[in-house]
């Protein structure tokens, strides 16, 4: 739902290039001259320009899942379209090394094309909606091979079904591959292979050496890849022709909101609650939010749902205290919503694309909702992170704790410990284990989720994994086994370096992004450790976004 990234200068100052050519059309093998006069450098020196309309062959996907086309020699990158298809299509911007364009018409299709129709363009999130699932997850395990070798200059072993090594790429795949693009691949393999050691070594012919490469696995996917999103983070604003209160989705590459009900990736019982909150804030005249002004009230509302116990959560993010006709409101919710457990307001006064404020208050009900992952029951209070693909979380789960191999006799750290999820999968079959987690509440959570599973070998901390982890190491404690699961924006180097000082045996890197994954690996890579497996988990179907779950062991 929620799509606040921009790609640079995709957005807004469109207007702002002038003396650009007027539509002439162009195919990849004719050459052109730039237009003069007051035309960008940029695009003075490119052979399209904006307004142009371009044939071209898609030979990749960016991370975004963007076509990536060339004419004579430009990149450009086109929405919806998929490699293998030729397309004529519309610059709308033009940069010095690359640009964007709009499809127009395809000429020919992708085998991996399926046609959406009858709902809003990438309805509720969903980039990828136009690809088949299978080119999806293949896409998925190519897009992690690329990002390894690329930025973590590794020696990668893209791995099939059966186990054996993908060969023989043809001139277009390798293309592909130079554009993060597709491969082959599907879903599950048994890594235990791997994991024991029968290794993908490729000898070096020039040192005789054995270079050790990564054996990335065929992505895990779901077997009904629809439905499957526990939180909904709905922007709310105010429609620019009725004035009315909306709220949906932000269009792609923009902060236009696209009013909608639903979204196909999203359990139908937050649907439902999606409309009955804008209902009732339009009934009681809740202010929308300004963001380019900074005024009006309602930001965003977020729903959580608990797919095992229905329990459901909705947090008003306001842009102030002051919640007019709060009772009312609450009453309403409660009396059309009856899943309802919990009415929290968030309080986000700061002119930010983050969500949350630091505040929050208990307007009804509870503090947190519970569901289960597996037989373990968790408490979630409003701020704290939870997976949003419960189905998919046990798979990652299930990964996370074969690979780190416990006997029972280990002390495991888990760094970015969250509530505790993983933290208490180990904990049962761990000795002991020390989480840390940077949101206070959330650390409330795990110590609350692990006395509500009656574990107890577990120890929670506030704080930076990068400051916590470094104090426990100066009093003494080491680890056999550190868990990571970091942020998009990966581990912070002092934490790579504690880590490569403790010198645990085992190192299990949970990541949402794989570039950020790529450059600690070379990081812990480089500092003794053999990165032995990745394994990428599809937790979020229809998106270009993959989780991936890694091991690296002690050299
Ligand atoms: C991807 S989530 C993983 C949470 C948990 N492992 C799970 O699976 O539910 C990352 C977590 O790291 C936390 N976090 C972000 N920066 C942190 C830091 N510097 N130190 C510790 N935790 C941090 C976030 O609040 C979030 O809970």
């Amino acid at each position: 739902m929620n799509n606040q990234g921009k790609k640079p200068g995709q957005s807004g100052r469109r207007g702002q290039e002038q003396g650009q050519g007027k539509g002439r059309m162009r195919n990849n093998a004719g050459r052109g001259r730039a237009n003069s006069s007051a035309a960008s450098k940029a695009a003075s020196t490119a052979p399209v320009q904006k307004n142009d309309e371009v044939t071209l062959d898609i030979i990749g996907l960016t991370h975004e899942g963007d076509g990536v086309g060339r004419v004579e020699g430009f990149t450009l990158f086109v929405e919806d379209a998929l490699p293998g298809e030729r397309i004529v299509a519309h610059v709308l911007k033009v940069k010095k090394q690359y640009g964007y364009a709009k499809l127009k018409k395809r000429l020919t299709d992708s085998e991996d094309r399926v046609e959406v129709t009858g709902r809003p363009e990438h309805y509720g999130g969903c980039q990828l909606e136009y690809m088949s699932y299978d080119a999806q997850l293949r896409w998925k395990q190519q897009h992690v091979v690329d990002v390894l070798e690329r930025i973590g200059k590794f020696e990668v072993s893209k791995l099939t079904e059966a186990g054996s090594k993908v060969e023989g790429a043809t001139e277009l795949e390798a293309a592909n591959d130079r554009e993060a693009g597709v491969g082959c691949g599907a879903s599950a393999f048994d890594m235990s292979d791997a994991i024991n050691g029968t290794t993908n070594g490729v000898d070096s012919a020039d040192t005789g050496a054995t270079i050790e490469s990564i054996q990335v696995l065929p992505t895990l996917g779901m077997d009904n890849p629809w439905r499957y999103r526990n939180k909904a983070q709905i922007p709310i604003g105010k429609d620019a022709r009725t004035g009315e209160l909306i709220g949906g989705y932000f269009a792609r590459a923009s902060h236009r909101i696209i009013d909608t009900d639903a979204s196909l990736i999203q359990h139908e019982a937050m649907d439902a609650a999606m409309k009955i909150v804008k209902d009732v804030a339009r009934q009681y005249g809740v202010a929308p939010y300004n963001e380019e002004t900074h005024t009006g009230l309602l930001r965003h509302v977020v729903i959580r749902y608990g797919f095992h116990t229905n329990e459901m959560m909705i947090v008003l993010v306001t842009n102030g205290e002051r919640l007019p006709q709060k009772e009312v409101i609450v009453d309403a919710l409660v009396d059309r919503l009856p899943q309802l457990k919990s009415i929290c307001q968030n309080i986000n006064t700061k002119q930010t694309n983050v969500i949350m404020g630091d505040k929050t208050k208990v307007l009804w009900g509870s503090e947190t909702i519970t569901d289960y992952i597996g037989d373990l029951q968790f408490a979630i209070s409003a701020r704290s992170f939870y997976q949003v693909n419960p189905v998919q979380t046990e798979v990652l789960y299930e990964e996370a704790v074969k690979l780190a191999g416990l006997t029972g006799q280990e002390t495991v750290i888990d760094a970015y410990c969250g509530i505790g999820t993983i933290s208490l999968f180990l904990a049962q079959r761990a000795k002991r284990v020390l989480g840390v987690e940077i949101v206070e509440e959330a650390i409330a959570d795990a110590r609350r989720n692990a006395a509500l599973n009656g574990i107890t070998n577990t120890e929670f901390a506030v704080g930076a994994s990068e400051v916590v982890i470094p104090q426990w190491k100066s009093a003494g404690i080491t680890a056999d086994v550190i868990v990571v699961d970091p942020p998009r924006k990966g581990c912070d180097p002092a934490l790579l370096d504690t880590m490569l000082e403790m010198r645990p045996e085992r190192i299990v890197y949970v990541s949402c992004n794989p570039s950020t994954l790529a450059r600690d690996l070379r990081v812990l890579a480089d500092g003794g450790y053999t990165v032995k497996i990745v394994q990428p988990v599809d937790m979020f179907p229809h998106t270009p976004h993959v989780e991936c779950v890694s091991l690296l062991q002690l050299n």
